[in-house]
C-alpha cells in the first residue's frame, strides 16, 4: 500500500512454511504495556477468490518469549475485504513489549470455504448424541 514500499509483501520464510509473515507497518515503535491490545497496521491489502479465506494467527516465538498473542485469534479475512490487514495483538506477559517498523508480529494461512446454504428446519434428523454436548461423553 501507498507509504509502505519499503516493506516486502508477506512471505513465507521456508519453503515448507505454512503461513506467511506479516511484518507491522507502524510509523513509530509500538509499546504494549502487559494487558494493553493494540490493532497493528501491516502495511498491505489483498484480494482473493470467494473460495478461500486467510487466517491471522500468532508467531509462536513471540507467545512464547514475550506472551503477545492475537486477540481475536485466528483472526478472519473474508475474500471480498479490500482494506487494510491489520493485527490485533495483546500482551499477556508481565513486561511491555515494543513492536519495531518491519518486525514480524503474526502469520497468515489460507483455508478453503465451503459453499454453504443454509435454511430454516422445521426438525433435525435424530442422532445418538442428541443436544449431548460439552463433556457429555465423558472425560
Ligand atoms: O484479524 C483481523 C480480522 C479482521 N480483519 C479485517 C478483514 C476482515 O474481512 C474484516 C472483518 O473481520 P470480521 O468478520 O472478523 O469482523 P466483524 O466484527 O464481523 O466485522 P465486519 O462486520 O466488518 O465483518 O476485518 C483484519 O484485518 N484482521
Ligand atoms: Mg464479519
Amino acid at each position: 500500500m501507498p507509504g509502505n514500499e519499503d516493506l516486502a509483501i508477506p512471505k513465507r520464510m521456508t519453503e515448507g512454511s505454512a503461513g506467511f509473515d506479516l511484518q507491522a507497518a507502524v510509523n513509530e515503535p509500538v509499546t504494549l504495556a502487559p494487558g494493553e491490545r493494540k490493532l497493528i497496521p501491516t502495511g498491505f491489502a489483498m484480494a482473493m477468490p470467494n473460495e478461500l479465506e486467510a487466517q491471522i494467527r500468532p508467531r509462536s516465538g513471540l507467545a512464547y518469549k514475550h506472551g503477545i498473542t492475537c486477540l481475536n485469534s485466528p483472526g478472519t479475512i473474508d475474500a471480498d475485504y479490500r482494506g487494510e490487514v491489520k493485527v490485533l495483538l495483546i500482551n499477556l506477559g508481565s513486561e511491555s513489549f515494543t513492536i519495531e517498523r518491519g518486525e514480524r508480529i503474526a502469520q497468515m494461512l489460507f483455508g478453503l470455504v465451503p459453499s454453504v446454504r443454509n435454511e430454516e428446519a422445521e426438525e433435525l434428523p435424530d442422532t445418538i448424541r442428541g443436544a449431548g454436548g460439552f463433556g457429555h461423553t465423558g472425560v
